[in-house]
Parts: C-alpha cells; structure tokens; sequence
C-alpha cells in the first residue's frame, strides 16, 4: 500500500466535491417532507441520504475492499410512507453521480448516460456505511451533512469525508460550500475545500478541487486570541467556554458556527481555539464528527486533544467513547487552553461558575 494515499486523495476530493454540489443544490429546493427526525431528535434531509449514497457509490467503486463508518443508514427509507422521499433522493444522487468530472475525476467512479442506479442500489450504498469502526483495519468516515442545522438556517455545514488505517486517520477532505474562501471578506466568493494527508500538509482548494493553497495555524498573540465554537448550545457549554476564555483574558468575542467548518476556520487562522466541552451526561461524540478535523488541525501544524489533553482515539468504534470535549489550537495556544480547562473545572468544583 503505498502511504502517499494519492488515489484516495484523488477519490476523496472528487466524491466530497459532487456530494458539495448535490447539498448546494438541494438547499435551494428543500420541501418540508424531506427532513426528517431521527431517533435522538436530530434532523436528517433527503441532501444527508443523497451525499451518504453518492459517497459510497465512488468509494465502492474505486475501494471495493474498504469498509465506511457513516452517520446514515437507510432503515427509514424502505418503508412505503418514505416513497416521496426516497424518489427525491434517487433523483438526486443520480443527477450529481452523473454531473460533469471535476479535476482529478474519473468516469468509472461516477455513471455515465444511461446507467441510473435503481432506488434499491442506491439504499444499499447508504448502508454500506454501517461499519462498526475498530482498532485495526482500514475505514473511511462519512459524514455526508455535518452540521444539519446549519445547513437548514442557510448557514455553515460541511460534508466530512477521512480515511483511517490502524486507528491513525491518515486523510481527511472537508467541503464547506458556503463558507467564504477568505475570511478577510465574509461577503465575497464562498465555498471551499479544505484537504490534509498524514505527513503532507494542509491545504484550501476551490470547491472544483482547483487551486491548492497550503494553509497553517499562524502565531497567536495573546491579545488576538479569540474563540471558535457551536452555535447550538445543546451541543456544546457556551457557559464553560467563557469561563476559559475569562481565565485567559480574551477579549474578542467568540465566534459561533456549525459543523467541522470550525476546524476549517481554525486551520487557515480565521480563530485561534475551537472548545467543545460536553453540555451534560450521555452524549458521545462520533469519529466522523472529528477525524477529518483533526488531522487537518494536525498537518496545519496544530494539536487536537480532549480537555484533559489525551489524543483523541478513532479505534474504539463509531464513538469517541467516554466524552472529555474537544481542544484544537496552534501548539502554542493549546497548552495554555489545557491549563485554564483545569483551572475552570476547579472553578466549577468550588461553585464559583
Ligand atoms: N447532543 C449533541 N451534542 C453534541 N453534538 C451533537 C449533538 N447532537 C448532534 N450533534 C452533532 O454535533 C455536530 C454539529 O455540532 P456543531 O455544529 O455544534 O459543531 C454534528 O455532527 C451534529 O450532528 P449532525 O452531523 O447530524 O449535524
Ligand atoms: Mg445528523
Ligand atoms: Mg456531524
Ligand atoms: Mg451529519
């Protein structure tokens, strides 16, 4: 195997790339009878099933042997009350398995004239991505929408493709179609791809996959530390983000958006910490929710840590395990974000949040 993943960076900037064409496109005509609520009250769209099945189909057909960690999976679609829906999403996933070929595209991986896929093909691609994940083997990890409500506001969302060998994520693609290629100019051109391959660096593309520009974490002096962090307050503390960001005297005002757009942000220095920290028992956060951040957070020349600053670790199986947050800074903001968690937490121990 060679370990300059050339092909599966190839593939994975291609798939990502039409998966980012397909939500785009639905945004625009999404009908109330196409989300639905899963069973942990989140939303899903026919776009999340459409981009799971359009991904899967390319990785199959260029990884027949690779297995997919994916949030979706098609149990709700079979049912004759989903017909609507599942018409939509066939409709949809073939038109963009069909688009044009972006750069570095290759015909096989998509489907030429003629060559739709049935309803039931295209269910089957959306459950190939039921893999329970594990320390050894090679995976991919597909999130198709991240970010759902985001993206239903019109705002950030990304579609979060990683590929891990061993426990290690050793690529990982982000497409964030509305986020603005510079940060210096919110209302100027948006959509970007963010890609990172172990030991390669980190880089912006054009949502064409064009234009490869290396990226990194710059020096943050204090003064100009600000915060990245959710805009859903269920998903992570606001609370306990100020309380650290109060320890280590920031004063700019966090910045709230959606979805691992967050560690694209972070990974070009449009925001020196991205904070996650649990809102309560129970919830634990997903492999496909953070391995494509995290080594684009690492090639940028960053650290990803839990709050208590052990490794993230991608080969307990679908979950993060036991949820301690999430910490990615610049190497030397990190520590500095580490040791004021510890101080909030006593803080907090003594009542004083
Ligand atoms: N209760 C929860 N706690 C933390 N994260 C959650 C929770 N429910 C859903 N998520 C996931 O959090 C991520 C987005 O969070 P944020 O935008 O705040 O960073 C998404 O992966 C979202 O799933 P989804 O992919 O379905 O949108
Ligand atoms: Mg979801
Ligand atoms: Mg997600
Ligand atoms: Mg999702």
């Amino acid at each position: 195997m060679s370990l300059s993943f050339t092909t599966e960076r190839q593939v994975a900037v291609a798939a990502v790339r039409r998966a980012c064409g397909l939500t785009a496109s639905v945004f625009n005509k999404l009908v109330k009878n196409e989300t639905l609520t899963k069973g942990d009250k989140s939303p899903v769209t026919v776009g999340d099933f459409a981009a799971q099945a359009v991904v899967n189909v390319m990785l199959g057909r260029a990884f027949p042997g690779d297995a997919i960690v994916g949030e979706e999976d098609a149990a709700d679609l079979r049912g004759e009350d989903a017909t609507s829906m599942r018409t939509r999403i066939v409709e949809l996933a073939n038109e963009a398995l069909a688009g044009e070929l972006g750069l570095g595209d290759m015909a096989e991986w998509g489907i030429g004239p003629g060559q739709e896929l049935p309803a039931e093909a295209l269910l089957e691609a959306i459950d190939r991505g039921t893999h329970a994940g594990g320390r050894t083997g090679r995976f991919w990890t597909l999130d198709p929408i991240d970010g759902t409500k985001g993206f239903l506001r019109g705002e950030q969302y990304a579609v979060c493709l990683s590929l891990i060998v061993d426990s290690q994520v050793q690529l990982g693609v982000i497409g964030c179609p509305n986020l603005p290629q510079h940060a210096s100019s919110p209302e100027g051109p948006r959509g970007c791809l963010f890609v990172a391959v172990r030991g390669q660096g980190a880089q912006q593309l054009s949502l064409s996959g064009a234009h490869p520009t290396p990226i990194a974490i710059p020096d943050f002096a204090p003064e100009e530390v600000n915060f990245l962090e959710s805009v859903e307050a269920a998903h992570s503390s606001h609370s306990f983000n100020d309380a650290v960001a109060k320890i280590m005297n920031v004063t700019r005002a966090p910045t709230r958006m959606d979805s691992q757009a967050k560690y694209c942000a972070l990974a070009r220095g449009d925001g020196a910490v991205y904070l996650r920290m649990p809102t309560g028992v129970g919830y634990k956060e997903k492999i496909w929710d953070h391995a494509p951040g995290s080594i684009l957070i690492e090639e940028a020349g960053g650290i990803i840590t839990d709050s208590r600053g052990q490794p993230l670790d991608f080969g307990l199986g679908r979950t993060l395990g036991e949820n301690y947050g999430v910490v990615a800074a610049g190497k030397s903001t990190h520590a500095a974000v580490i040791d004021a968690i510890r101080k909030a937490k006593e803080q907090e121990a003594k009542g004083h949040m």
